[in-house]
């Protein structure tokens, strides 16, 4: 099939990829033409596992290109997706401004009957939307359908060709049926494709990530707790998550989550509500909640050096809002600097894949150490803010022969608080106590 992507962000990028690489003559389009020319060039934008490979496989076969004109992405696709940035406005709303734009140029463009796909994350309501909007420019055939995308960062091509469920909303038989023709390579059996209509799958989507949002700032809530009566949320996450109708995923305790989707969606979800006359109580908990979380290591800190943190090294191991992705958004670490640096002290950084686009933002504010041990070289504590693989088993003769106290605070719970005292570290982490 003849497919359009409009945006190559994540989501972008991903669908045109693996989309050709069951077939399908893929064209993206995107206004970022530094980007488009990487592309070309057959240059990956973003770090993500497994996504090189297959890239390179269908740009050499001719069957994913890249240009920055939307009339030629128009001409080609019979279906055309819009993965584009649906970012949180000032009221906490989502910015529909991308998507509703790109929707007046197909108006203007259309020549033929096209499928346009709604898969950027948007309140319900806007497929109706953006109907309206290509209406009014267009006396062509079309339709509109909802399709959200449930990938994760640092999973997305895994997610993307085997998904657990693939969420269509469609009034259109016409349209529906193109869809599960796509679609059909990537479903495994039982994994279904779920027909049902527009406005529920714009609320599927926001829903999805918002009680998953919800599951981990519980949990979250859990650990505080924990802290304050002795318990061990390790062990109350073990026992909770063994019980089928709980589930063991996406209980773990940490320093909030972040990441470009899960803030704004929240948000969205409860603006939109509120827009709607409905106010969902448990989203401004699940906001108030994460907000604090996302420092609730700073007090840790700063009673362990006795309230005065100007001039203390802390190196600092992870950047990005979790493993797997050089991506920053919303990423707790950033909360984190931002507080230190407040107190006066000082910041030696270290992550895998994610200091070029922090060294963009805090250029003169921290230092950077080009491995995981030079960022602790004569530094005062040690503080992990994303569980990448390799902190989990660190040389700790290295790290206690660096650091100038033994003593390490962990955002995301990596080491065994036993094992800890083994290793002659003073340890302090989320939701258990000191051994
Ligand atoms: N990042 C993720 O893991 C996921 C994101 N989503 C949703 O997908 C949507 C897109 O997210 P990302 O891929 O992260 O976005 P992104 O912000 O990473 O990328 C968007 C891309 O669109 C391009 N763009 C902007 N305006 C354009 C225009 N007029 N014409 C052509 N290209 C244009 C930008 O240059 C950029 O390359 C959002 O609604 C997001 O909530 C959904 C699931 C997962
Ligand atoms: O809409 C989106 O963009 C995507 O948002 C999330 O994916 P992603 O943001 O890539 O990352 P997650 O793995 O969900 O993690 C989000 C945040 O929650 C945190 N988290 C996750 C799981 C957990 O148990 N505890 C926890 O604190 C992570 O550290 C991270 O900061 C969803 O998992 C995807 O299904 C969805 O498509």
């Amino acid at each position: 099939m003849k497919i359009t992507v409009v945006g190559t962000g994540y989501v972008g990028l991903v669908t045109g990829t693996c989309l050709a690489e069951t077939g399908n003559e893929v064209v993206c389009v995107d206004i970022d033409a530094a980007k488009v020319a990487r592309m070309q060039a057959g240059e990956v934008p973003i770090y993500e596992p497994h996504l090189d490979v297959i890239f390179e496989r269908n740009i050499s076969a001719g069957r994913l290109t890249f240009t920055t004109s939307l009339q030629d992405g128009l001409d080609h696709g019979e279906i055309i997706f819009l993965a584009l940035p649906t970012p949180e406005d000032e009221d906490g709303s989502a910015d529909l401004s991308y998507v509703l734009g790109v929707a007046q140029e197909i108006g203007k463009y259309i020549t033929s009957y096209k499928v346009i796909v709604d898969k950027s994350t948007v309140p319900v309501g806007t497929a109706e939307k953006v109907r309206e909007t290509i209406a009014q420019h267009t006396s062509q055939a079309f339709d509109v359908v909802s399709n959200p995308e449930f990938l994760r960062e640092g999973f997305a091509v895994d997610d993307f060709l085997k998904p657990e469920r693939i969420v269509v909303g469609s009034s259109s038989e016409r349209a529906t049926a193109l869809m599960e023709k796509l679609y059909k390579p990537f479903v495994r059996s039982g994994n279904p494709i779920i027909i049902m209509d527009e406005k529920s799958a714009e609320l599927t989507k926001y829903a999805s990530n918002s009680f998953l949002a919800a599951k981990i700032t519980f949990m979250n809530e859990v650990a505080n707790y924990c802290e304050l009566v002795g318990a061990d949320v390790d062990m109350v996450r073990r026992g909770m998550g063994t019980d089928s109708r709980i589930g063991k995923r996406f209980l773990f305790p940490g320093i909030g989550y972040g990441g470009s989707c899960f803030p704004k969606d929240v948000k969205a979800l409860q603006k939109s509500g509120r827009d709607s006359g409905y106010d969902f109580k448990m989203l401004d908990a699940v906001i108030d909640i994460n907000n604090d979380q996302k420092v609730k290591l700073i007090p840790k800190i700063e009673k362990y050096f006795n309230g005065d943190l100007s001039g203390k090294t802390i190196a600092l191991w992870g950047l990005a809002f979790k493993p797997e992705t050089d991506d920053i958004r919303e990423a707790p670490s950033l909360y984190m600097i931002e507080a230190l640096l407040k107190k006066g002290a000082k910041i030696v950084a270290f992550d895998p894949e994610a200091m070029d686009n922090v060294k963009a933002k805090y250029q003169d504010k921290i230092s950077f150490a080009s491995d995981m041990y030079g960022a602790t070289d004569g530094a005062d504590a040690l503080v992990i803010s994303t569980e990448w693989s390799i902190f989990r088993t660190p040389n700790f003769k290295k790290l206690s022969d660096n650091l100038k106290n033994k003593i390490i605070f962990d955002g995301r719970n990596l080491y065994d608080v036993n094992d800890m005292v083994n290793e002659g570290f003073r340890y302090i982490s989320i939701g258990r106590r000191e051994a």
